[in-house]
C-alpha cells in the first residue's frame, strides 16, 4: 500500500507504532504493537519477524490504526484482541468480565497442590464451587486439570456467565461445569447453590471503595466495577467463609485470592468459621496473595 509515496512493510509499521506508543507512555510499547499487528494480520508475533518485509495492505493498515487509537485511549489490550492467556490457555475476555491476572494463576496452582495434599482429588468426582467465576478462568482450568471434577461456577453477573460458558465450550469442559447466577451476599445463597463440596475457591471483589477511585484509568474506565470493588474490602470473605463452612465436607478446602494487605483479617474470618491449617502464599512481588484453610468443624447456619 502506498501512503505519502510510502510502502509500509511489517517491520516499519511496528517501529512507527512502538515509537508512537512510547511517546504516549503506553507500557511495553513494542510488545503491544506486535500483538495488535499480529491480531490484524491474523498471524503471530514470530511470523511478523519471519515476514518482516511483507507489505501491509490498506485494509490492514486502517484496522491497525483504529486498534492503536483504542489502545491510546486506554482500552486494555486484552479487550481489544478479545483474549487473555491464563495458565497457558486462551480465554475470551471482553468488557463483561475482569481480565484474569497472573496472580490468579497462583490461586489455581495452590488450590491444585493443596487439593492433592488433602486427598481431595482421590475421591470419585471431586466437587468444586468457584464463587465469582467471571471469565471462568479458574473453573475451566480446574476442569481441565482435574478430569473427574464436577464444578459449579457462580456469578451474580449474567453477562459474565455468558463469557464463562463460552470459555468452557471452547476448552471442551462445559459438560462438567454447572453455571449458576446467584448472589453470594444474599441470605438464600446456600440454598440456591445446593450440594456438598470438596473445595470452594474464590477470587472475590476485594478493592475497598475508597481505593477504587485511585485505580489506573485503564482499570477504572473499562473493567467491571462489580468485579473488583466492595465497601470495606472484606464483605465477600465473610459471606463466602460463612457459606463454605456449610457447603464444604469436613476436611474440605477453602481457597481465596487476597488483597495484598488482607491476610491477617481473612485468616481471622475463616478461623471463626472452623477453618484450620491455614496457609498463606506470596505472589512474585512478595505480597500475601493466596490463603487457604481446611474445614475441621462443621458449622450449622
Ligand atoms: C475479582 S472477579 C474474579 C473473576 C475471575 N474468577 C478471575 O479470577 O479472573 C470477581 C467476580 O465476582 C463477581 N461478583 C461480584 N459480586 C458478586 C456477588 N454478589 N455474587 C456473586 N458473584 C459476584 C463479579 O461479577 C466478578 O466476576
Amino acid at each position: 500500500m502506498q501512503e505519502n509515496g510510502r510502502q509500509w512493510q511489517t517491520v516499519d509499521l511496528l517501529k512507527a507504532a512502538e515509537k508512537h506508543f512510547k511517546e504516549k507512555d503506553i507500557e511495553s510499547s513494542r510488545l503491544h504493537a506486535e500483538i495488535l499487528l499480529a491480531y490484524v494480520m491474523q498471524s503471530n508475533r514470530i511470523e511478523l519477524y519471519l515476514k518482516h518485509d511483507r507489505p501491509v495492505y490498506q485494509s490492514e493498515l486502517e484496522k491497525f490504526r483504529s486498534l492503536c487509537r483504542e489502545r491510546l485511549n486506554g482500552k486494555p489490550l486484552q479487550y481489544i484482541t478479545g483474549e487473555q492467556i491464563f495458565f497457558g490457555y486462551s480465554f475470551l475476555v471482553d468488557e463483561r468480565v475482569l481480565i484474569p491476572r497472573p496472580e490468579t494463576e497462583l490461586v489455581l496452582e495452590h488450590a491444585l497442590d493443596r487439593a492433592v495434599a488433602a486427598g481431595i482429588t482421590e475421591g470419585e468426582m471431586p466437587t468444586i464451587l468457584d464463587i465469582g467465576t467471571g471469565s471462568g478462568c479458574l473453573a475451566v482450568m480446574l476442569a481441565l486439570k482435574l478430569p473427574d471434577a464436577i464444578i459449579t461456577a457462580v456469578d451474580f453477573s449474567a453477562k459474565a456467565l455468558e463469557v464463562a460458558e463460552h470459555n468452557a465450550n471452547k476448552h471442551g469442559v462445559a459438560d462438567r461445569i454447572r453455571f449458576l447466577q446467584a448472589d453470594v451476599l444474599s441470605p438464600g445463597f446456600i440454598d440456591e447453590v445446593e450440594g456438598i463440596y470438596d473445595m470452594v475457591l474464590s477470587n472475590p471483589p476485594y478493592i475497598p471503595e475508597p481505593e477504587w477511585e485511585e485505580l489506573e484509568p485503564e482499570v477504572k474506565n473499562h473493567e467491571p466495577k462489580m468485579a473488583l470493588a466492595t465497601p470495606d474490602g472484606f464483605e465477600f470473605y465473610r459471606a463466602i467463609a460463612r457459606s463454605a463452612s456449610v457447603l464444604l465436607k469436613q476436611g474440605g478446602l477453602l481457597c481465596f485470592e487476597l488483597h495484598a494487605e488482607g491476610a491477617g483479617k481473612v485468616r481471622e474470618i475463616i478461623s471463626a468459621h472452623g477453618f484450620r491449617d491455614i496457609e498463606v502464599h506470596k505472589d512474585y512481588s512478595g505480597w500475601d496473595r493466596v490463603l487457604s484453610g481446611i474445614l475441621t468443624e462443621i458449622h450449622e447456619e
